[in-house]
This record gives structure tokens, sequence and C-alpha cells, in this order.
């Protein structure tokens, strides 16, 4: 029987038979499956009087199944007391239902009249309703549009509001900030008032007092002006009476100045009268001061011989002079710091090496004079002239510069520019101061000058005057124009005393020593570093030479070397030796400066004894004639073999000094050039080449140019002649007046004297 679940209605089943149903399977309970166990359970719990139309249904359909598995044979009855349950229950529901049905059917035909009546009073309401709906909905409408304007208005009104609102902020801050502003002013003004006030009452007081004061001082002054008034009163009498007494002073004054002007004639004569006294005192004064100056003048003179004195003191002991000179930096150098701390008056020299400290490297030198990097070419030679000149007198002289290469022996010797005269160096400058004072000298004494120039090297003399490119010139790491080799400039004097006849004899030497640095500085090999040995040798030799004189020593090593072989005759006793201690003053030559220094201050200290003059009797004078020549080159240690060019002038009136300048100062333009005026030769000497003619006058040179290139062994003396021609030399010097040159020419070669 398949009845609805939801049907109302309670069944009251039966719990019997139901307990027994109990089988393993579920029945359906709320649209889930009870389980069969729950059958019994359900009987038990719920009878079945309770239990709903539902619960029944289920209890029956569990019944079914639990028969049909397991097959039991009560099951109909226990479905038949159900199903009848089941029936009642549903006739019971359905009898109940009915009547509920009929008073329900009456309580709706009821409520329906109800409703009726009250649909037809609704509809006569609706109708009035309405009609008042449609008044109201046009209220409503004016009311809405009322009340959207209002809306309108009411944003408008908002936004002024908000407007106002900020506005009122606005005023607010304002108000405030005015309100603050307000208090500031006030408090200023507050301030201000009480500063004025303060201000006021020190005013007031100050005003008060100073009222009191100028009240006080009105009284002082009404006070003094009446005492004035008194005092101008009794002033202006006085005044009166003074202006009595002034006029009267002024009549007698005037009486005075007519008295004056009497006295001042008499003055003015007076003064006249004094000036001419003293114009002449002042003459005479001026005379006086000519006198002093006069004074002042032998005073420098008295200086000047006092010099000379003390010179020749020198000269009488003999001491080699020594002379250093210190080169300036030159213009490429670039390190300028200097060795040269200090140069004394007196010859004091004090070298410092500045990169080291100044205990370890002040050293003090005494020289006879220093010159500095300032010092002239004439200032060198103005101290030099002395010594020069006395080879005239017949004393052998020597002067040679030393010094390591660059450091200007070449400059001081011979000079840095030949054609200029003011850089003339003592070569030059020697050789034509004794040309003039030979020449000034003419009336008392005949002078023959003869002039050689060789060079050492590698102990070998040369002849430079006819081999001028011989000079052996080598470039080393030091310096490239380095002179290797020793040259040495001889002049050899002939005077005869006119008066006396009496002969002199002098020579002078002067040389430019080779280089003094020692030979590993110079980083030389090969044949430069022979060179520089033989260089070194002769040096040494030098200083022994000079030691040996010093100890007063028996024997001399003069044969040592070439160069003290030739310098003999100017390093014994008998001669004057001048040393140029040539300084670079580059702090990288520091060390061969102490050690050239060193050599100088062992020099200066050497005394060769008193200087002699070679003055011969008119006796000897002949035979010595013979010799004299051949003898200055054998005494020079030159060899037997050796053939050397040389010439000598004769002055006995004037000569032509410039060619002679030129052909020593050419040398190292390989030129000789002598050239000389109109001659007024004599016989040559014995042995001589005589090359002009006794008082034939020539009208040019040529022929001298000729003569003297031709004996220096020139084949092409006519084409250089030309060229000295070209050259536009001068060919008279208008200080010497007429050109007379008395030209004795010597052989080319001189043999030496046979023993
Ligand atoms: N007193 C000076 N004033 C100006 N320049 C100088 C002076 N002395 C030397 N010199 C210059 O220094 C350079 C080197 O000088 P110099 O050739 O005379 O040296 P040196 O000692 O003769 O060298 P070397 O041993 O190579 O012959 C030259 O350029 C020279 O003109």
């Amino acid at each position: 029987m398949d009845l609805h679940p939801g049907t109302n209605g309670t069944a009251n089943s039966q719990s019997d038979g139901l307990n027994s149903t109990n089988g393993g399977n579920g029945v359906v309970e709320g649209g889930k499956r009870v389980h069969s166990a729950k059958v019994p359970e359900l009987t038990k719990l719920n009878s079945l009087e309770n239990a709903s139309s539902q619960s029944l249904f289920k209890i029956l359909h569990k019944i079914l199944d639990d028969s049909i598995e397991n097959k039991k044979e009560d099951v109909p009855d226990r479905v038949a007391s159900v199903l009848k349950k089941l029936i009642q229950m549903t006739e019971h529901q359905i009898s109940k239902q009915a009547d509920n049905f009929k008073k329900q059917k009456n309580i709706y035909k009821i409520r329906e009249e109800k409703y009726q009546l009250k649909f037809k009073v609704l509809g006569t309401l609706v109708t009035g309703v309405s009609e008042e709906n449609k008044l109201i909905n046009n209220r409503l409408q004016l009311i809405k549009s009322e009340k959207k304007k209002m809306e309108d208005i009411k944003k408008l009104e908002d936004v002024e509001l908000i407007r106002l609102r900020k506005e009122k902020n606005d005023c607010n801050s304002e108000i405030s900030k005015l309100k603050d502003e307000i208090e500031a002013i006030k408090d200023t003004y507050e301030t201000k008032c009480m500063q004025l006030e303060t201000h006021a009452i020190e005013v007031e007081s100050e005003l008060k007092k100073k009222i009191t004061d100028l009240e006080n001082h009105l009284t002082v002054s009404r006070k003094k002006v009446k005492e004035l008034e008194k005092f101008t009163e009794s002033k202006f009498l006085r005044w009166k009476n003074k202006e009595r007494g002034y006029i009267n002073f002024m009549d007698f004054q005037h009486g005075s100045l007519k008295e004056l002007k009497i006295g001042n004639e008499f003055i003015k004569q007076e003064v006249l009268k004094t000036q001419q006294i003293y114009s002449e005192e002042i003459n005479q004064f001026g005379m006086k001061i000519q006198g002093l100056v006069d004074a002042a003048q032998n005073y420098h003179t008295v200086l000047t011989e006092n010099r000379k004195l003390y010179n020749e003191v020198q000269d009488l002991k003999g001491n080699i002079r020594v002379y250093c000179r210190i080169r300036p930096f030159l213009k490429g150098q670039s390190q300028k710091q200097t060795t040269i701390e200090y140069i004394g008056e007196n010859g004091e020299l004090i070298v410092t090496n500045p990169s080291k400290s100044i205990k370890e490297t002040h050293r003090l030198f005494k020289f006879n004079k220093v010159f500095g990097p300032t010092a002239t070419q004439e200032d060198v030679f103005v101290d030099t002239q002395p010594l020069i000149r006395s080879v005239l007198d017949g004393y052998n002289v020597c002067i040679f510069a030393y010094g390591q290469t660059g450091s200007g022996k070449t400059y001081t010797m011979t000079g840095p520019n030949v054609s200029s005269e003011e850089d003339w160096g003592v070569n030059y400058r020697a050789l034509n101061d004794l040309f003039h004072l030979s020449q000034t000298r003419r009336s008392s004494f005949e002078y023959e000058i003869g002039v050689q120039m060789v060079e050492i090297y590698n102990e070998q003399v040369r002849d430079l005057l006819s081999r001028l490119t011989n000079r052996a010139v080598g470039a080393t790491a030091l310096n490239e124009r380095s002179s290797r080799s020793h040259s040495v400039l001889t002049v050899h004097v002939r005077g005869v005393d006119l008066e006396t006849n009496a002969i002199l004899r002098g020579n002078l030497h002067l040389v430019d020593l080779a280089g003094s640095e020692r030979v590993d500085r110079s980083e030389a090999t090969g044949e430069r570093l022979k060179e520089a040995q033989h260089i070194n040798k002769s040096l040494s030799a030098l200083g022994d030479v000079i030691f040996a004189l010093s100890q007063k020593s028996q024997h001399v090593p003069y044969r040592n070397s070439k160069l003290t072989q030739v310098l003999q005759t100017s390093l014994g006793g008998q001669a004057k030796t001048l040393m140029f201690v040539q300084l670079n003053p580059d702090v990288d030559s520091f060390s061969e400066s102490i050690s050239t220094l060193k050599f100088a201050q062992r020099v200066s200290g050497v005394e060769l004894g008193a200087a002699r003059s070679n003055k011969d009797a008119r006796g000897v004078r002949d035979l010595m004639d013979q010799v004299w020549f051949p003898r200055a080159f054998s005494s020079a240690g030159y060899n037997e073999t050796d053939t050397f060019s040389f010439f000598f002038i004769k002055t006995s009136k004037s000569y032509h000094v410039s060619s002679l300048r030129d052909a020593l100062g050419k040398k190292d333009e390989e030129m000789v050039r002598l050239r000389g005026g109109t001659t007024n030769g004599r016989a040559p000497h014995g042995g001589g080449l005589d090359v002009s003619e006794t008082g034939s006058e020539r009208s040019g040179d040529e022929v001298e140019d000729i003569e003297m290139l031709r004996l220096l062994g020139e084949d092409d003396s006519e084409e250089r002649l030309s060229d000295i021609s070209d050259g536009g030399l001068s060919m008279t010097d208008a200080s010497l007046g007429s050109s007379i040159v008395e030209l004795t020419l010597f052989p080319r070669t001189v043999k030496p004297p046979e023993k």
C-alpha cells in the first residue's frame, strides 16, 4: 500500500510483531532508510495509536520486506493488524476532515458575504479615494516641484553656506591674525609708549636741567656782558691812549727809517766787500780741494804702487800666482744650483755642495784673486797685464789655464769670439799689449818678438802655426768640443837697450791645458782612453814638478812629460808663473771642482824663488844671437827631428799688429794671416830668409802675405792672398801711425843646436 507520507492524521500502530522484524535491513525515515533493527524499537517506543500514518506505512513496508527476506509466517497477521489500524485511522481522519470541510465551508460563505459587502463599500471608497488621490497627486506634484525647488535652493544655500563658512573661517583666521597683529602692535605700542614716556621723562628732566643751566648761564653771561662792557669801555680808552702813543711812535719811526736807509747803504757796501773776500777765499778753497783731489789721485797711485810692490814682493818670493775664475751658468744649462758660496775681495773662495748638509761640505780656499761669473775678459787681463809686460823686461813668464773640461780654459786664454775685441782672451790681449808696449818703448829699446804655437797631443808635440788643423778636438760624453790636447802659445822676446846695448830675453808661455777631469768620468774607451791617460799623465807630471819645486828638491822631474819639458824655462826658479784655475759652478761638477781647487791650493803655496831678468852684456850678445832661437826650442823640450814654424817681428819704428793677431786668432779657422804695411826691411839674421828690401816703399802688403804663407808651408799662398784681400782686412791701424814694418822671417825649419 502506497500512502503519501505527508498525509495528516495519526495512526495508532500495533507494537506486537514489530519487535521481531529486526532483520538487519533499514527502513526509510524522513527520506532516509531506517535500519530494520529500529522497527521493534519503534513499535516499542511509539504505540500504534500515537504513530503517524507515514510511520505506519514505513513499518508496514518494513514488515513486508522483512517477511520476504525471512519468509516469516506471521507477517500477514501483523500486516493485517497494521492495515486495519491504518484503515481505521484513515477513515477517522477522512470523517474528521469532512467535518472540518463543512465547518470551513460555512465559515467561508459567511466571510464571502462579508467580503462582498466590504467590496461594495470599498468600491465606493475607491471611487472617492481615486478622486482624492488625483487631488493628492496634483498636490503631491506641486509639493514635489516645490520640494525640488526647495532642494535646489537648499543646494545653492548649501554651497553658499559652505562658501560663507569658508569665508567665515577665512575671516576668522584673518580676524585672529589681525587680533595677533593688533596684540603685537599693541605690545610694541605699549613698549614704545613706555619708552617714550621714560624718554619724555628723561628729556623733560634733561630739559629742566638745561633750562636751569641756561638760566644760570644766562645770569653768568649777563654778568659777563656787564663786565665786558665795562672792560671794553676801559679798553677803548686804553686804545685811544695807545693810538696816540703809536702816532707819536710812527713819527719817531719815520725819523729812524731815514737813518736806517743811510745805514743800509753802508751795509751794502760792506756786503760787497765781504763777497769779494769770500770769492777769493772760495778760490783758495778750490785750489786746496784740487790739491786734495791730486792727493787722492796720488793716493790711488800709491795704492797701485803698493799693489805693484806687493806683487814685487811676491815676485821676490817667487810664489806661483793662482787666479781662480768661475764661469757663469751657460744658457742651455737647466740645473742652476751653484757650488759657489762666497767670493771674497782678497781671493777667498768658499765652495759648498748644496745637496749635502752644511757641515760636511763648506770648503774655504784662498788664492791671489778670485774672478766671479760676472768678471769680464778685461777684468781678468788687467790683473794679468803686469806679469805679461815683464816679458819685455827680460823675464820668463808662464800662464796656464787648468780645470776640467768645459770650465772655461779656452774662454780665458783665447776667448769665445776672436772678431770682437771685447771677447779677446789673455792670448790676444797679451800679444796686442806686448806689441803696443814695445812700440811705445821704441825710442829706448829695440825688440824682436817671435811667436810659436804648438800642441801636445798624446805626448807628441805638434806645430800649430803650420798645421793649424792639427789640434785634436775629440767628442767625449762630457763636452763635444773638449780639447784633448794642451796648446801652448809662446812669445819669445829679445830686446836691445839702445842706451846700454844690454840685451833682454824673455819668453811667455800661454798654455791652455787639456781638461783635468778623471778618466772614468769621461766614459772614454779606445783612442779616447789613450788620450785621457796621456792627459792625466802630463798633468800629474806638472803636479810633480810643482811639488818638487815647492819642496826645493835638487831634482825636478821636468823630463817626465812633454808638457813639463815645454814649460821648463817658465817653471823654474827664474820664472814668473800664473795659473788660472777654472771652475764650473754646476753642482754636478762639485767633486771635480774640489780636486781642481785642492791642486790649485798646493800650487799657490809653491815658492819658486825670486824671478830673474835675463840681461846680458853686449859682449856675449853676439854669441847668444847665434843660438838664442834654436835654444829656445831645444830648451822647450822638442825633439831634434822636430820642425816648427816660427815667425818673428823686429820692430824699431812701428809695425802693423792686426795681421799678427789675426794670424794667431784664426788658428781654429785653418788660416794664417800676416799682413804688413810698407816695409823697411833689413838684412836677415843669420840663416834667415830675407823677404823685404831695405828702404824700398811697397805699394801693397801682398808680398809679405805671400812670403809669410810660403814660410808657413802654404803652397796655395796666392789663392789665400786673394781670400785675405776679399776678406777686406784693414791694412793699417790708425792708432799706430805710419805702417813701417821691419820684418825678418826665419826659416821654417829650425834645427836644434849642436852639442
Ligand atoms: N767666463 C765665461 N763667460 C761666459 N761663458 C763662458 C765663460 N767661461 C766659459 N764660458 C763658456 O763655457 C763653455 C766652455 O768653455 P771652454 O770651451 O772655454 O771650456 P774649456 O775648459 O776650455 O773646455 P775644454 O777642456 O773642452 O777645452 C763655452 O761655451 C764658453 O763660451
